[in-house]
């Protein structure tokens, strides 16, 4: 027997439609059936390596054994991501860039988020307080995206701002669609970087000035490597890179909302925040529900691991739904338990919802954002508001990436208490 037949194989032609159709389950169910952490397929016409698990999770992020030029299908860029933005970049290009992106995440700018983001909830529920029923979903991507503008300098007109909000929405909802959505989400693109290159362009002209600490500004006047600004496009593309997931961050409050719909007895701890709890409930809603399926890396050059072949060119997904359902990893691991994060030692390979590693690797820019985020939300859900959930279907299908319930989470009755929410995080 060679190295490469322990490998576990699937004799099939191609496997991308049972991808779309397993969705976020697809490389977890057979990693289960085969007992293995890691197996080899054909995805979209070509051979590739399904892994998952922390040492998996640590092998993706070996920077000296994969690379992501080459691996993001373009489909994923012209909808997602942009097309050549910072997820496809490599090496000293990729560090510099993602130094750009980290120095916007200070603690001080992230606080100044936070409290941006306070004001957008306020002003939102005082608007929800005189309607029937609201759609968690749509609401929260707006008023995240508010926020987000705001504190990237980017300007709000009333008259659009629900439909740029819905469009940044859009791009998420693409990403594991064929047909329509996906079709929804390239055009959500198109008019986004349309409308932001024409933006960076005013900044650079001195027509529009913004404050130097904003992602406007640091897209704007970034200077790469060889000393040069970005294509006003690209300026464009990595601006969006910072709007876009901030407003995608409305599915994890809906998620969180979710979790305290289902299990009501967390309410009162998550409004006191005992102990730690708000932290601990924040960690097990990006651990427990559905977001980022799997992650894609090209093998640099051929290695071995673990009596595995890797092959130069070859297309690597890292299972990230499955690392963070794991039974090796976590205990009940389908079981919502905030709990389980009181003794987590915080390793970078075992929480990987944002990914994985360090963040000058590919991991999530805006992980810490992303955190304060929800804990904002989840608090002010918990504690400001009153409000009844009616009947409705909430089940989330892991055949449908990204996941959302098909309802958008509906909310009746919505009251404010007289309860002020935390000015600290
Ligand atoms: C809504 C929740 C979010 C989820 C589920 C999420 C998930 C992820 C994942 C899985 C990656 C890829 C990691 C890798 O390739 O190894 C990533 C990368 C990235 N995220 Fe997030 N993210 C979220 C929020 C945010 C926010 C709020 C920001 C910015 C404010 C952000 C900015 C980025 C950037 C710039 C990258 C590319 C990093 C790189 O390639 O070096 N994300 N995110």
């Amino acid at each position: 027997m060679t190295q490469n037949e322990q490998t576990p194989q699937e004799h099939t032609l191609d496997n991308s439609l049972a991808l779309l159709k397993d969705g976020y389950d697809f490389i977890f169910k057979r990693r289960r059936e085969m007992d293995t952490e890691i197996f080899r397929t054909r995805l979209l016409g070509q051979p590739a390596i399904c892994m998952g698990g922390k040492d998996a999770a640590e092998l993706f992020y070996d920077t000296t054994k994969f690379k992501r030029s080459g691996a993001i299908p373009k489909r994923i860029q012209k909808s997602l991501f942009g097309v050549d933005a910072i997820q496809t970049l490599d090496g000293d290009a990729h560090r510099h860039r993602k130094m750009l992106f980290m120095s916007l995440m200070s603690r001080e700018r992230l606080d100044a988020f936070a409290e941006l983001l306070r004001e957008e909830w306020e002003a939102a529920a005082r608007r929800w307080e005189k309607l029937d029923e609201i759609e968690l979903f749509g609401e929260s991507q707006e008023l995240l995206h508010r926020a987000a503008c705001r504190w990237s300098g980017v300007p709000i007109d009333e008259k659009t701002v629900r439909q740029k909000a819905d469009d940044m929405g859009d791009m998420v909802e693409a990403f594991g669609a064929v047909g329509p959505r996906h079709a929804a989400g390239r055009r959500a693109r198109r008019r986004t970087e349309e409308w932001l290159e024409g933006f960076i362009l005013d900044l650079r002209a001195g027509e529009f000035k913004v404050p130097e600490d904003t992602a406007a500004y640091a897209m704007a006047f970034h200077r790469d490597l060889q000393n040069r600004e970005l294509d006003a496009r690209m300026a464009a593309i990595e601006l969006i890179n910072i709007v876009r997931p901030i407003v995608a961050i409305g599915r994890y409050v809906v998620f969180g909302a979710i979790a305290l719909h289902e299990h009501p007895q967390y309410r009162e701890k998550l409004a006191a925040d005992e102990g730690k709890y708000r932290q601990w409930f924040v960690q097990e809603t990006r651990r427990f529900y559905p977001f980022t399926p799997f992650l894609g890396a090209s093998v640099i050059h051929d290695f071995q691991w673990k009596g595995h072949e890797f092959e130069e060119g070859t297309m690597v997904l890292l299972d990230i739904y499955g690392t963070t359902h794991d039974p090796k990893l976590w205990e009940n691991p389908d079981v919502f338990r905030p709990e389980r994060f009181e003794h987590w030692d915080g390793g970078p390979f075992d929480l990987i919802p944002q990914g994985g590693g360090g963040y000058d690797g590919h991991r999530c820019a805006g992980e810490w954002l992303t955190i304060d985020a929800m804990r904002v939300g989840l608090e002010f859900l918990a504690k400001r508001l009153d409000y009844e959930v009616p009947e409705q279907d909430l089940g989330l299908s892991l055949s449908r990436m990204p996941a959302l319930p098909e309802s958008r989470f509906k909310m009746r009755n919505i009251g404010l208490k007289n309860e002020a929410v935390s000015a600290d995080l």
